[in-house]
């Protein structure tokens, strides 16, 4: 529908007017802030100047008392109000620039009059007239826009729900108080808008889509009600930005009782936090916490064992039974067991029977001589009320090793070692002992009057300080041999069939043993044993929770086992979580938990769970997505946004040797048309290096690794599994031949990196091309070669 020049008079000027009334706001908070800071700099100047300071009598100290309270109120006062002051600025100055983006009118049922709604990323408010001039598009009425095309529509509101029609929607493009573009929609947010939005350059940073955000998404944004919120959406389909503005949401809604740090993000690598953190921020939020799987797993068990990362397992499954020699296909099975439902169980049921019996500890050592025996902790430990729970069975032979401590250090200082330390104590080192036991004996009877009896005081105190850090091992319950009970898994065949059922242990059983027992013995923890084994040794410590935070979510969803989604449960008791991801790009080995949607419902009960599924894809253009939903199983439910491109294109080449060369060429051309990001997607981290090398001489690039902490904008040669979440402009998969890519295993992280690509996606294959690519309809994509 178009707009008449009439229309668009009176919308600019009533952008004018908004404009300087949000400019007046500005030079107002601008004098505000300033005048506070100069208050707070001279209150803190002066602090001690106003505050009187008197401690002569017991009423002179209380009026200290009060002086110095009043003055440090008066303070955080001021500092309060500068606070608020310089954030309503920073909002202002964002809204400025574009004052609002949509625009509904609604009548509402029984009331004759219309009322005008203009939305932006912040509420702007007239204070002389007590009118709203632009409502937040985080306000229940703004849902409206978000829900509704022109006719009978309806929103919730604290008091219930409103009904009425909308008999107008109208969206703008407003840059610098200009309005750029304005259009009369229907019930879905313009096609033109986002047409518009989607056909723009890539970003080295997620954009917010609070303009353009899509009904099924809204769905996202405000449920606010399940526990447990999957989505389950195609690539591209907006999850992560759903989650985001989602985030958003949840902090305006919330505003009093929720806070940014108390919500935490979930990423699959640490560019991808990068890459998203501008978006609250955007949207005048703080940053929710961000941090990744491996991230949780090496704070917690970083220093036992030499952790194996998720990226070196992936290249070691990508690399290949032929390159990883023998033990691969032993390795995969390994992979997906321990990280299945089933392994799960056996590790529960073998901490019921560590309960009656079985549990392992390390014999308490002090100087080289075992002090209290294995076998008498385990006497201690069962002897214990068998319906006291395991954790709080250990705190209790925890205390009892201290107190077993304290009898040592009562006659240890009588050896002889103890003697011929305190003979070797230099003089200061011997005053220092000598003081601090003076310090401690004051108010007693003893005396240092006696020589014996300060010889005696210093060698209890040599004892002392030999005992702290075994003291201090005890405290954090390094008793517990987890590590040999994590092992007797893999050693004891018997236990093992009978935990997990002597008819479903895995195929490759002796072989996986051996593997994983030997790692153990050299302190390594490949990847797929972390979770497990942090699993058992927190059921038997106690789990370590974090009850501040209430909402976690989780990106890439697909690509966790059902044991990470368990720990996370327990670690955050409290939260509510949002589960975020796709089936069709599961990478991982294991099998992912959303291939069965019941493992994921079950964590919260369905009657806590909502599912949500995304079927349209915003990211790339309709030729990409033709091309590649027939990769994927149920690819054919994925629609494409309706925004033309060029067809994909593939180039076949004899062999390896043609691929620089034509791949070059390509890159100078997509840079002459002006594509900003440029991605040459390799199956792997040793790939990407070798194609690196190859072009760096040509061309600016850079090469992503796992540990490159920032995305940015550019050409760069990048792994595909690195590259999830992110997207460029487009899109070159530097060998999509069947030697690269054609194990049912790799289909996924094939489909993976081609849908990384928002403009162009460019196919190169040395020999012949990957049977992804030609079981593709011939019409999908163009041939060259
Ligand atoms: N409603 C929308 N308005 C404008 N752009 C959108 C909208 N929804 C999604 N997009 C754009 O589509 C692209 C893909 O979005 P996003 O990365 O959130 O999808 P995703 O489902 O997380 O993708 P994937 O699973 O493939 O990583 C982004 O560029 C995003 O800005």
């Amino acid at each position: 529908m178009g707009v008449t020049e009439q229309q668009w008079r009176l919308e600019q000027a009533r952008v004018d007017e908004v404009t300087d009334k949000i400019e007046q706001r500005i030079q107002a908070l601008e004098l505000e802030t300033g005048s506070v800071k100069t208050e707070v700099v001279s209150i803190r100047k002066h602090f001690w100047d106003d505050v009187t300071i008197n401690l002569s009598t017991h009423e002179d100290k209380i009026e200290s008392y009060w002086s110095l309270r009043q003055q440090a109120e008066l303070l955080s006062e001021r500092e309060r109000s500068y606070r608020h002051a310089a954030e309503a600025l920073s909002k202002m100055k964002r809204l400025v620039r574009s004052p609002y983006f949509g625009r509904i009118d609604f009548q509402e049922d029984g009331d004759r009059r219309e009322e005008r709604i203009y939305l932006g990323i912040a509420t702007f408010l007239d204070e002389e007239q007590g009118s709203y001039l632009v409502y937040d598009w985080r306000a229940p009425i703004s849902s409206l826009y978000y829900d509704y095309g022109p006719g009978a529509a309806a929103y919730v509101t604290p008091a219930g729900d409103i009904h009425g029609t909308v008999t107008l929607k109208r969206q703008y493009v407003i840059r610098d108080g200009h309005i750029r573009l304005m259009f009369d929609t229907g019930v879905t947010i313009g096609d033109e808008l986002l047409q518009q939005v989607l056909s723009q350059s890539s970003d080295a940073q997620m954009r917010s889509i609070v303009a353009t955000i899509q009904r099924e998404q809204n769905r996202i944004i405000r449920n606010d009600h399940s526990r447990m919120l999957i989505v389950q959406g195609a690539a591209g389909s907006g999850k992560t930005s759903a989650a985001l503005q989602r985030a958003a949401y949840l902090l305006y809604k919330h505003r009093e009782t929720l806070k940014a740090d108390q919500m935490v993000l979930f990423s699959p690598n640490p560019m991808f936090n990068s890459y998203v953190s501008t978006v609250l921020p955007e949207l005048g939020e703080e940053n929710m916490e961000q941090t990744t799987f491996q991230q949780y797993l090496e704070k917690r068990l970083g220093r036992q064992f030499q952790l194996e990362d998720p990226f070196s397992q992936m290249e070691y499954v990508l690399s290949g039974p032929e390159a990883a020699g023998p033990g691969y296909a032993a390795r995969m099975e390994a992979v997906r067991y321990k990280a299945s439902t089933a392994f799960l169980h056996a590790i529960q049921t073998y901490k019921q029977e560590l309960e009656q019996a079985g549990m392992l500890f390390k014999p308490i050592r002090f100087r080289g001589r075992a002090v209290v025996s294995r076998e008498k902790m385990m006497e201690k430990f069962y002897a214990y009320d068998s319906s006291v729970r395991l954790p709080n069975r250990i705190v209790l032979l925890r205390d009892w090793l201290l107190n077993e401590i304290d009898a040592l250090e009562k006659t240890e200082w009588k050896q002889e070692w103890v003697e011929e330390q305190a003979e070797l104590l230099e003089p200061e080192d011997y005053m220092r002992s000598y003081k601090q036991l003076r310090k401690g004996m004051k108010g007693k009877d003893d005396s240092f009057d006696d020589f014996d009896r300060e010889k005696e005081l210093i060698c209890r105190s040599i004892v002392r300080e030999e005992l702290k850090p075994l003291r201090s091992k005890i405290r954090k319950l390094f008793f517990v041999d987890a590590r040999k009970l994590y092992m007797q898994l893999f050693s004891d065949e018997k236990l093992f069939e009978r935990l997990a059922g002597s008819d479903a242990v895995p195929a490759y059983w002796a072989e996986i043993c051996r593997e994983t027992l030997a790692k153990l013995e050299r302190k390594e923890l490949a990847y797929e044993d972390a979770t497990p084994y942090l699993y058992l040794q927190e059921l038997m410590l106690g789990f370590q929770t974090n009850t501040s935070v209430k909402h976690v979510m989780v990106d890439e969803i697909q690509d966790y086992s059902p044991f990470q989604l368990e720990f996370l449960k327990k670690l955050f008791p409290r939260a509510k979580m949002t589960a975020l991801g796709d089936l069709n790009q599961a990478i991982y080995a294991h099998a992912p938990v959303l291939e069965d949607v019941g493992t994921i419902i079950e964590l919260y009960g369905a009657d806590q769970t909502e599912l949500i599924r995304l079927t349209r894809s915003y990211r790339s253009t309709r030729q990409i997505v033709e091309f590649t939903r027939g990769m994927v199983p149920g690819g054919e439910t994925i629609e494409p946004f309706n925004r033309d491109g060029a067809k994909p294109t593939v180039t076949v080449m004899p062999d390896r040797e043609g691929l620089p060369a034509a791949v070059a060429s390509r890159i100078a051309s997509l840079r002459a048309e002006g594509c900003d990001s440029i991605a040459i997607i390799c199956k792997t981290a040793a790939e990407s290096a070798q194609v690196y090398d190859e072009f760096k001489e040509q061309f600016e690039l850079s090469l992503i690794t796992q540990y490159t902490p920032d995305f940015e904008r550019g050409t760069m040669v990048i792994p595909a599994y690195l590259a999830k979440g992110v997207e460029f402009d487009a899109v070159i998969i530097y060998d999509a031949g069947k030697l690269r890519y054609s194990r049912e295993n790799e289909r996924k992280l094939f489909y993976t990196a081609c849908t990384r690509a928002m403009h162009r996606l460019h196919l190169y294959a040395a020999g012949d091309v990957s049977p992804f690519i030609a079981e593709q309809h011939p019409d999908t994509y163009e041939f060259t070669g």
